[in-house]
């Protein structure tokens, strides 16, 4: 073990500066949900891409109706539709009304478009002429009036939501450049996996766990290893991993006992370090490069491995995809209070109480067992992330939440 423990920030930071950006692929729009982009973008069209109709109604001159109201509607003439999807019909003359559909192209020469409503009949027919009077609006969406062509449209490294999808579509975009997705080999370590129930053996709830946070996060699983405690094995299964992946996660064998080997093997491989962290729960951590692979050797406590998912897996998915490297974080307020020593960042589970209003949190369950708790860990909605100088939490104080993955 390190002689100095290290704090959350500096253990992230150490195992951040493991891995770059993953290189550029440039790929279709319905394939890029949740991917990072490795390049600003702009608007290759405008949007609107051409002057078009806001409501159903008729294109007209202003000048045409210029003195017309309700009771003294104008009298012009109709000519035939123009709808959305048709292309730029002739321009307009005086004395003519075009009648165009919402999205439609407004002919040259129009300024106005008047509602169907704002017409004697109230809707559209066939007679030669229709009797107008202008709505008080010009009903008309300029080309480039919401977004220029060439305007930036996402900036380089956002990650992409369903609504920038959209506006990369409007702005004439099939594909995007974005960064490849990271591939996670995970290896789950100790002998008890391997064993059979109830005789020694424990289900591999951390493997679960690990593929599913990977892949709510946009990154692809590459193999998922079991390894038992023994020397061979693991270097057999790491090297297994390490030939297929971005970044192996591993879990189990950091603590001091006679069967922990992942942090020993860490500690002596390239770049390697076996650390103490000030968290509780994840306080051993270990991480190293294997065979050229970026490695994190997470606790195998499964709420360790949790919380050291969130605090260093995540941002390092982060960084490997382009995107974000801190998880959103919002403050709430206690209701209820609980006794808390300072020295470590402290996860608890929080329940939340209130109303849409005021929301507020409380304790899920006894604080005092519940970082090693998995029906209050894995079931409580929200997780307190104190800072190692927080001391008791009282009633009214904000306390800093994570919404795990
Ligand atoms: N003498 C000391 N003992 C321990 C210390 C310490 O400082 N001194 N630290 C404790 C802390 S804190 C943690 S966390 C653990 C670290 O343990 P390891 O990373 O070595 O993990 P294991 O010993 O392999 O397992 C711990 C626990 O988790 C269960 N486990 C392991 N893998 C899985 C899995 N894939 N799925 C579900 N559960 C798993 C395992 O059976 C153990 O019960 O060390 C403490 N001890
Ligand atoms: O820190 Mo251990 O990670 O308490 O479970």
């Amino acid at each position: 073990m390190e002689p100095q423990p290290h704090t959350v920030e500096s253990y992230r930071d150490a195992v951040l500066r493991l891995v770059n950006a993953l290189p550029p692929e440039h790929i279709a729009l319905d394939q890029a949900l949740g991917r990072s982009t490795a390049e600003a973008v702009t608007a290759r069209l405008p949007v609107p891409a051409f002057d078009n109709a806001a409501m159903d109604g008729y294109a007209v001159r202003s000048h045409d109706v210029a003195n017309a109201d309700r009771d003294r509607p104008a009298t012009l003439t109709r000519l035939s539709y123009v709808r959305a999807g048709s292309s730029l019909p002739q321009a307009l003359h005086a004395g003519e009304a075009r009648p165009v559909m919402t999205g439609a192209p407004v002919p040259p020469g129009a300024d106005l478009v008047i509602p169907v409503e704002s017409t004697a009949s109230g809707r559209f027919d066939d007679s030669a002429t229709v009797e107008v009077w202008p709505s008080g609006r010009a009903n008309i969406r300029r080309r480039g009036e919401d977004i220029a062509a060439g305007a930036l449209v996402i900036p380089r490294g956002a990650t992409l939501g369903p609504r920038d999808l959209a506006l990369l579509a409007a702005t004439g975009h099939d594909g995007v450049l974005v960064h490849r997705k990271a591939r996670v080999a995970i290896v789950a370590t100790g002998d008890e996996l391997s064993s059979s129930l109830p005789d020694g053996g424990i289900p591999d709830s951390n493997s679960v766990y690990l593929r599913a946070a990977i892949a709510s996060v946009g990154a692809d699983i590459a193999s998922t290893l079991v390894a038992r405690d023994d020397v061979a094995a693991l270097r057999e299964a790491l090297d297994t991993a390490a030939r297929d992946a971005d970044l192996i996660v591993s879990t189990g064998g950091v603590g001091p006992g006679t069967h922990d080997l992942a942090g020993r093997l860490a500690a002596e491989a390239p770049g390697g370090t076996l650390a103490t962290v000030a968290m509780r729960p994840g306080r051993p951590q270990a991480h190293a490069t294997w065979r050229g692979t970026p490695w994190l050797a997470l606790p195998g406590n499964p709420t360790a491995a949790f919380v050291s998912f969130e605090a260093f897996v995540r941002p390092v998915l982060g960084r490997l995809g382009g995107g974000a490297e801190h998880s959103g974080t919002a403050a709430e307020t206690v209701s209820v209070g609980w006794e808390s020593r300072p020295g470590a960042v402290r996860f608890v589970p929080l329940s939340v109480g209130g109303d849409a209003e005021s929301v507020s949190v409380s304790p899920f369950g006894p604080p005092s067992h519940a970082s090693h708790s998995l029906s209050a860990m894995f079931r409580a909605p929200l997780i307190a992330m104190l800072g190692a100088e927080t001391a008791d939490v009282r009633p009214g104080q904000l306390v800093r939440v994570i919404e795990p993955a």
